[in-house]
């Protein structure tokens, strides 16, 4: 019953909107719970991790002891699902970033950090995601990454009208550079659980 069962995942807790993500896991009936610690993360069947400012996410992960083991998360298969500063995380590579900015990897891209200039420092849009049977996502941008380019391991999911890549996934890997979690639209956050799910099983 692989597919019906409760996942329990984790929701990168070091900063950012990672209690908005919990409510939304919680209300599509997973058990979600907050990650601070190497300990929490072992639990857990999969990982949001938010949006907020990747730069401190970045250095909050390392000084805490997280990072190594995220890596190896990551690097196991673990389902993680990156929103916005989180998909910046999960980029192997950054451009734009603060001097000496890491991320931890793992979707084969590149992400521009604030790519969309302080013009446009929140938009929203319609979002074809061929993926998605059904309405175009409504999606939220606020100071947007953009994935400038895709390497061969990862697939474009959704992309702006003008062309430009918003939203990625690499087998159990997923990542927008918009916030479903301010939506109503939590098509992303059940295909990550889909993951999960899967994950949970074969474990
Ligand atoms: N809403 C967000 O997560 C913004 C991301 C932020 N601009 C960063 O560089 O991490």
């Amino acid at each position: 019953m692989a597919g019906s069962s409760a996942p329990r995942v984790g929701v990168l807790a070091l900063q950012g909107d990672f209690r908005e993500h919990l409510h939304v896991l919680t209300s599509l009936g997973a058990t979600a719970v907050p990650v601070r610690r190497e300990a929490e993360l072992a639990e857990v069947d999969g990982l949001v991790i938010p949006g907020g400012e990747s730069s401190v996410m970045d250095k909050l992960s390392r000084m805490f002891g997280l990072a190594e083991p995220l890596k190896a998360a990551i690097a196991s298969g673990l389902p993680v699902y990156g929103t916005c500063a989180g998909l910046i995380m999960l980029a192997d590579r950054i451009l734009d970033g603060m001097a000496g900015q890491q991320t931890l990897g793992g979707l084969d891209v590149a992400v521009r950090r604030n790519a969309f200039g302080s013009q446009r420092e929140s938009f929203e849009s319609e979002l074809d995601v061929p993926a998605f049977d059904g309405e175009p996502v409504h999606a939220v941008f606020i100071r947007a990454p953009v994935v400038e380019s895709v390497g061969p391991l990862a697939s474009p999911l959704g992309v702006l009208p003008d062309g430009r890549v918003v939203a990625v996934e690499q087998g159990a890997l997923l990542g927008t550079s918009f916030h479903p979690e301010m939506t109503h639209d939590y098509r992303f956050h059940a295909r990550f659980l889909d993951k999960a799910r899967t994950f949970a099983s074969a474990r």
